[in-house]
């Protein structure tokens, strides 16, 4: 095992001087950004301010143009392809909006299904805690079809956290869903960072959601223009509107 510093293991993932540019347009510009680890942080702006684009480049599912990107201790810009897929696997959880689970496969073959490409079985013990969590229990063996779309979007939260990753990255994953489903959903990822210290980032357009957060960004024409913590509902609505 890789000996770490301090400030590497208090350090979830940390983006320094991070560009990104399509052609002329620069989707992120110059950000700077550490989160602690165990944070539950929200990352609001307006469309088109790269909210996705900062995700991505944060998770490694895209290489900055310029800057660097840390997870815990590891440097993404020096892995190739394949370690930084099988680091993506192993120590990252996706949420999306649009579920993406696997159309053939049932809730526990969808659930674990990240330990299975990684060649692992589930910890039986573990696999419980988090179908208990997401309330699942009694749809192991249903397919998505057969579930509305808050417990498809359980599911999904279900397999970002069956391997325990150090960081879960959520992308609108209330988008879909009615209100009352979209608070059992961010219930979910709040757990993830309160009872077992997981890294929590969520991107969200949602004032209600965000607060739910420790902190939330504020990005605007590809920066990070402003944190709120400890966000009120009041707080983030009237960061927003003078954005
Ligand atoms: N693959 C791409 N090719 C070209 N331009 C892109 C690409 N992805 C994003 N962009 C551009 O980068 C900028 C930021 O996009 P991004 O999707 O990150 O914003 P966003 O804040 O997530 O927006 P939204 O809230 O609408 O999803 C936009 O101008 C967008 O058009």
């Amino acid at each position: 095992m890789t000996t770490m510093t301090a400030e590497a293991t208090a350090v979830a993932v940390r983006l320094e001087s991070v560009t990104k540019a399509y052609g002329a347009v620069r989707a992120l510009d110059d950000v700077t950004w550490t989160f602690p680890r165990g944070g539950f942080t929200a990352v609001m702006g307006p469309s088109g301010s790269g909210k996705s684009t900062f995700l991505h480049c944060a998770s490694g599912l895209e290489r900055p143009s310029t800057g660097a990107v840390r997870i815990g201790g590891t440097d993404l810009g020096r892995l190739g392809e394949a370690k930084l897929t099988r680091l993506r696997r192993e120590r990252i959880g996706f949420v999306f909006q649009a579920f993406n689970l696997v159309p053939s496969m049932d809730v526990e073959q969808n659930i674990t299904l990240p330990l299975r490409l990684g060649g692992t079985e589930p910890d039986p013990a573990w696999l419980d805690e988090v179908v208990r969590r997401v309330g699942l229990a009694d749809r192991l063996r249903h397919r998505p079809a057969e579930l509305s779309g808050g417990q498809q979007q359980r599911a999904a939260v279900a397999r970002a956290l069956i391997t325990r990753p150090e960081v879960v990255f959520a992308d609108e994953p209330t988008g879909a869903l009615d209100p009352r489903t979209a608070r059992e959903v961010l219930r979910l990822l709040r757990e993830a960072a309160d009872l077992t210290g997981q890294t929590v980032v969520l991107v969200t357009h949602d004032p209600l959601a965000a607060a739910t957060a420790d902190s939330v960004l504020f990005l605007s024409g590809g920066r990070i223009v402003d944190e709120v913590r400890d966000p009120s509902v009041a707080a983030v609505m009237n960061r927003w509107e003078t954005l």
